[in-house]
């Protein structure tokens, strides 16, 4: 049914010369035809769904049921106030529509520009990964440089979205270089313990490694700023970028942009690390060879190739002397990865304590998936399944010659002995099983998924280094 209106300030389809008059009145009505010019109005009209249309732009208008109602709305000023109010709640949902950054059309206020910055940092790690030799491994972070964990890219565009809404809302916050970075070890849980952090309200976290100490430093200390996300003055900006603690450069320029940076090195049993390393570069190039001989410059002659990245990385003695020259061992914090997934809370409430943040990140934060073979996380405000690190996290290792096996362990135990040496006493009741704990060694299990069984870590005491009951040390501390 098809209706011709003639109306805008000078006619409307209402009889009632009183209401005119109160239309008239209204300076939007009397206004805007002729600032907006002729059909602009009607154009907006129409998508608001009125009846007012300028005489110089009379075109045949369809019945609609909000016109209707319109009619039977016995105030014309009741009227024009729900017309203005229609327009305001369309502009206000618009403008925050925007603001999170789901708008192209109005420039947003940070979403855009970080996630930019973040895809750009993925794709120039991509590039810069390529060239090393005897680094089978070397461009395998590809998937976490990305953050594309966990529903990471979720979680990490809710923070960013977070960001960008309280950035809106509240100026003072700034993007800030980290004050507190996730230095190591590559497969040691680093991506599980920043996705623990992130929880914390008092941390705001880059998702992607930027690896800007290693191969992006000639972008410039303002390129790696403008990854972080905004911060408050209150609250911790962090990032992670595994590689850093075994690059040697990597010291000497955290420590000029602060030396008060906080350092955190997350550790697994190196032989475990190692054939984690390996299995992660097989899943992508399944033609490489087998771990064993890859293991040896000499098989026959036991000879270890010291080259191969993924047993270089689990020296970690000789990595952390060049961090000692720069940084105080206080500055410092060694998380146990065995411990990460037998006990997520103990170990975050070291982490907590570290980064003097409130205990916030507690039991009630993880549940232990029995399927995956590893907690998951879940916000216990909000009743919603938990979510677990994706499917490149706990991959099954493959079967390693438990003779070679035997061999790396026996190679790393100098390296070992001078680590726990050089760390505090605490560690020594973390890592010990990573030498003579054969029972709670997860090279000594074959893993198959959904038939995880994690041995919780059992704190006997063993020869500690500084003579103190173990157990007790750790009680202390905790
Ligand atoms: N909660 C939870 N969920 C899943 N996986 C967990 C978790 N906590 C620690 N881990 C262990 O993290 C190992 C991967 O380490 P990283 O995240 O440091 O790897 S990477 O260097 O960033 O690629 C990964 O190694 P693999 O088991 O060899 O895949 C896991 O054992």
């Amino acid at each position: 049914m098809l209706e011709q209106f003639t109306v805008g300030t000078h006619a409307q389809a209402e009889d009632d010369s009183s209401d005119k008059k109160r239309l008239r009145s209204n300076a939007l009505w009397e206004m805007t035809p002729e600032a907006l010019g002729t059909c602009s109005l009607l154009t907006l009209a129409q998508m608001r769904g009125t009846l007012f249309q300028s005489d110089s732009c009379q075109v045949p208008m369809e019945y609609s049921p909000f016109l209707h109602i319109l009619h039977v709305v016995p105030s014309s000023h009741v009227r024009n106030k729900l017309f203005v109010f229609c327009i305001m709640l369309s502009l206000w949902v618009y403008m925050i529509y925007c603001c999170v950054g789901y708008c192209s059309t109005v420039p947003n206020l940070t979403y855009s520009s970080v996630r930019r910055n973040e895809n750009d940092a993925a794709t120039d790690n991509r590039d810069s990964s390529l060239g090393a030799s005897r680094d089978l491994l070397n461009n395998e972070n590809e998937l976490d440089s990305r953050g594309d964990e966990w529903n990471e890219v979720r979680s990490e565009a809710k923070a960013v979205d977070d960001n960008a809404m309280s950035g809106f809302l509240n100026e003072t916050e700034s993007k800030k270089f980290p004050q507190a970075i996730i230095i190591g070890v590559k497969k040691g849980g680093t991506r599980a313990l920043l996705e623990f952090l992130r929880l914390h309200p008092d941390i705001r976290a880059v998702g992607a490694e930027p690896h800007f100490f290693d191969r992006n430093y000639d972008k410039g200390l303002e390129w790696y700023r403008e990854l972080m996300p905004k911060s408050s003055e209150d609250q911790l900006t962090m990032e992670k970028t595994p590689s850093y603690f075994v690059t040697r450069e990597v010291p000497s320029r955290i420590y000029s942009m602060s030396k008060d940076t906080k350092l955190i090195v997350v550790v697994r049993n190196p032989v475990t690390r190692a054939i984690s390393d390996y299995t992660q570069t097989r899943s992508k190039k399944p033609d490489i060879p087998s771990f064993e001989s890859l293991t040896f410059k000499n098989m026959s002659a036991g000879l270890i190739d010291t080259t191969w990245s993924a047993v270089q990385i689990g020296m970690y003695a000789r990595h952390l002397e060049r961090w000692l020259q720069f940084f105080p061992m206080e500055q410092l914090l060694f998380v146990s990865g065995e411990r990460l997934i037998t006990d997520p809370a103990g170990e975050m409430t070291r982490v907590q304590d570290f980064l003097r943040l409130r205990r916030v990140v507690t039991e009630k934060y993880f549940h232990f998936n029995p399927t995956k073979g590893f907690p998951c996380l879940k916000r216990p405000e909000v009743n919603t399944k938990p979510h677990c690190l994706g499917k490149t996290k706990g991959r099954t290792h493959p079967n390693i010659d438990p003779q070679v096996v035997r061999t790396l362990r026996d190679f790393y135990k100098p390296f070992n002995r001078k680590f726990y040496k050089m760390t505090d006493s605490l560690l020594s009741i973390l890592l010990p099983q990573y030498e003579i704990n054969e029972a709670t060694d997860e090279t000594q299990r074959e893993r198959h998924p959904g038939q995880h069984v994690r041995v919780a870590i059992v704190f006997v005491t063993i020869r500690s280094h500084h003579g103190v009951d173990n157990r007790s040390a750790h009680h202390k501390h905790t």
